[in-house]
């Protein structure tokens, strides 16, 4: 059984614009994951694809001004806003995107002792200071007092201690020094071995296929592949969707080609594909309706030339 199963999720903004007209933002169209326990899903994405947005909605952390559509399960179950509210920072915890997330009126010894659940707390938060090369020091010191690393090694901490059986990891390394983000993802790798999920959020294909077994890549707001790391090499044949190849083609070991073009906003979304304008093999079909995601060779595809 899958440990979390994102069915068709949709999340939507009504903003208002001059006069008190209506706008909607469609951020998260129709998108689908899932994952299990042993397993590191990365999910790939440029900036404002809907990565962050998906975190929040399976923490139920989203805006108040968020629509939300679909279905989202965990452990079998749908996570509805109780069961949210009570597996938060427990069973499902989060390394935010944002350091602000820390608690600004809570020491940070403090704060990483409160994330502990199922062990000696003051012992367990001297380790793991010590595996992030946070001084001692730093117990008593508020967020305030913390360069922009020591904030984010405390975040990855929290995590890493709470217990939790699903860990979403959103951009957890930039700024961190080559050898903390090392130690970083082979503990997110333990972990994993042990059962927990993991779930990596970055906009970074190549560290992406480091540490994970199956990659997500995210499109203006929804998932066009979702693919084994397995088939990453070569030119790309192995992979289903133009734009995973396009995006592993332009990796810098590859050819280091940029595609052109750019993402849609999701004020102004295509009604077909959501990759169409930019898609090289696109056909009329393409512009008429989003393709479902279906399943090919052991992995998922949004394309409906996709063999
Ligand atoms: N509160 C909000 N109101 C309106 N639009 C929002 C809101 N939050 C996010 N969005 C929009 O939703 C889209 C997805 O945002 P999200 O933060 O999930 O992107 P992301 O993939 O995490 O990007 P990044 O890599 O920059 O962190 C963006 O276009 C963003 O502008
Ligand atoms: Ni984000």
């Amino acid at each position: 059984m899958p440990i979390l199963e994102v069915q068709d999720l949709s999340v939507s903004f009504v903003q208002y614009t001059k006069g008190l007209r209506q706008k909607k933002v469609q951020a998260i169209t129709s998108l689908d994951i899932t994952m299990h326990e042993g397993e590191i899903l990365a999910v790939v994405g440029s900036s404002g694809s809907g990565k962050s947005l998906l975190a929040h909605a399976i923490l139920g952390i989203l805006p108040s001004n968020a629509r939300v559509s679909g279905t989202i399960n965990y452990s079998g179950d749908e996570l509805t806003p109780v069961r949210q509210a009570s597996l938060r920072g427990r069973e499902i915890a989060l390394v935010p995107q944002s350091v602000n997330y820390l608690d600004p009126l809570m020491s940070v010894g403090a704060q990483v002792r409160t994330s502990v659940h199922n062990d000696n707390p003051v012992e367990v938060q001297k380790k793991i200071f010590e595996r992030y090369h946070l001084d001692p020091d730093l117990d008593k010191k508020y967020p305030f007092q913390l360069s922009g690393g020591m904030a984010r090694r405390t975040l990855v901490s929290m995590a890493m201690v709470s217990g939790a059986k699903l860990i979403i990891a959103d951009e957890p390394t930039p700024g961190l020094d080559s050898i903390v983000i090392k130690e970083a993802l082979s503990n997110f790798r333990e972990l994993a071995d042990h059962g927990c999920a993991v779930m990596m959020i970055t906009h970074d294909l190549g560290s992406a296929l480091q540490i994970a077994d199956k990659i997500a890549i995210f499109y203006a707001g929804t998932t066009v592949e979702v693919a084994p790391v397995k088939d990453f090499f070569g030119r790309g044949e192995k992979l289903r969707h133009p734009y995973t190849k396009a995006l592993w083609r332009a990796l810098p070991q590859n050819e280091f080609v940029p595609i052109p073009g750019s993402q849609p906003l999701p004020n102004t979304l295509p009604s077909g594909c959501l990759f169409e304008p930019r898609c090289e093999t696109a056909t009329r079909e393409c512009s008429l309706k989003q393709p479902k995601i279906q399943e090919i060779r052991g992995g998922m595809v949004r394309c409906i030339h996709a063999t």
